[in-house]
């Protein structure tokens, strides 16, 4: 599979892949090729790259736009962080923004393709947990925005119906998977392909269900392979504080989820 997934790579980027590959294991070359393709993919603001060379590619659906679901407060504060994003002039010319907001697909190893349909070669039918449930607004409805000078984003999560834990509110786990999401979202931009090592949550006070929150992750510190985050979940005018959570992400080469370490 590998092999298989080294030559479609290679095919891409043709000779120079090809040299590449000369003394380096396939494991070796997804794994640096990966990690480019990141880097680039998601220093990409929304739409991503239409200019892949795979002939077969489409353009991957970026999930976090506007939907008929969100509420006027989620429309709002996702207003609000487009306006501070990167825009163009009356003269046409683009103005750099603090942040940008990050494209969400429902396969995560489309980040790594910008949107190249290896996803298609590894479980054809597995999808995002976050993204795999079609009906609108049912479960999480979120948007990432990145601030990179300040190695920190924001999250505007809108936690629907079918996450319900106690009654009326939002399950833990749910909370616990967004906040790894986000949280994994950071280091993976931060420092490339990672996995969770360890996820510390605080919950403070119950989310109701249909809330719009904001999820701040920031960079603690990078040690080795060790990327560690920060969170806090606020209501969007951040006077509730709801969770609070520290994460460690360990760096891995694509080879550790074939069960080869490197
Ligand atoms: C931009 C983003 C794009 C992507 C977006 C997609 C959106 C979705 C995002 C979704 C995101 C969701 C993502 C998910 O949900 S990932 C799914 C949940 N996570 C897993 O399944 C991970 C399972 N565990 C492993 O695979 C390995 O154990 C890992 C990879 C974690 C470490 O591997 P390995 O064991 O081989 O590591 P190492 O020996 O090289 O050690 C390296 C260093 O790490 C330190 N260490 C290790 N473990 C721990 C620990 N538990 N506490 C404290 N420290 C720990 C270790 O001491 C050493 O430190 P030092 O000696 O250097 O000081």
């Amino acid at each position: 599979m590998l092999r298989h997934i080294a030559r479609r790579l290679g095919s891409l980027h043709g000779q120079q892949i090809f040299n590449g590959l000369k003394g380096i294991s396939p494991d070796q070359l997804l794994s640096k090729e990966i990690h480019r393709h990141l880097q680039s993919s998601l220093e990409t603001i929304s739409p991503i790259s239409t200019t892949s060379l795979w002939p077969f590619s489409s353009q991957p659906r970026d999930f976090s736009q506007p939907n008929s679901s969100w509420s006027p407060e989620m429309r709002k504060v996702y207003d609000d962080y487009i306006g501070l994003c990167d825009t163009d002039s009356e003269n046409g010319e683009k103005q750099k923004g603090p942040w940008r907001k990050l494209p969400s697909y429902n396969r995560s190893i489309k980040y790594a393709t910008a949107g190249i349909h290896l996803s298609k070669l590894i479980q054809a039918k597995a999808r995002l947990f976050t993204r795999n449930v079609k009906d609108q607004g049912a479960t999480f409805e979120y948007v990432v925005f990145v601030n990179k000078e300040e190695k920190r984003c924001v999250c505007v999560f809108q936690a629907g119906h079918l996450l319900e834990g106690a009654p009326g509110h939002v399950h833990g786990g749910a909370i616990a998977t967004i906040i790894d999401t986000v949280t994994g979202t950071l280091a993976g931009f931060l420092s490339g392909p990672i996995m969770t090592a360890n996820l510390n949550i605080d919950y403070r006070s119950p989310m109701p269900l249909g809330s719009v929150v904001l999820i701040h992750s920031a960079l603690d510190r990078i040690e080795r392979k060790k990327t560690y985050i920060t969170c806090k979940v606020t209501s969007t005018d951040e006077s509730k504080l709801y969770t609070e959570a520290t994460a460690l992400f360990v760096s891995i080469g694509v080879g550790h989820l074939f069960g080869s370490r490197n």
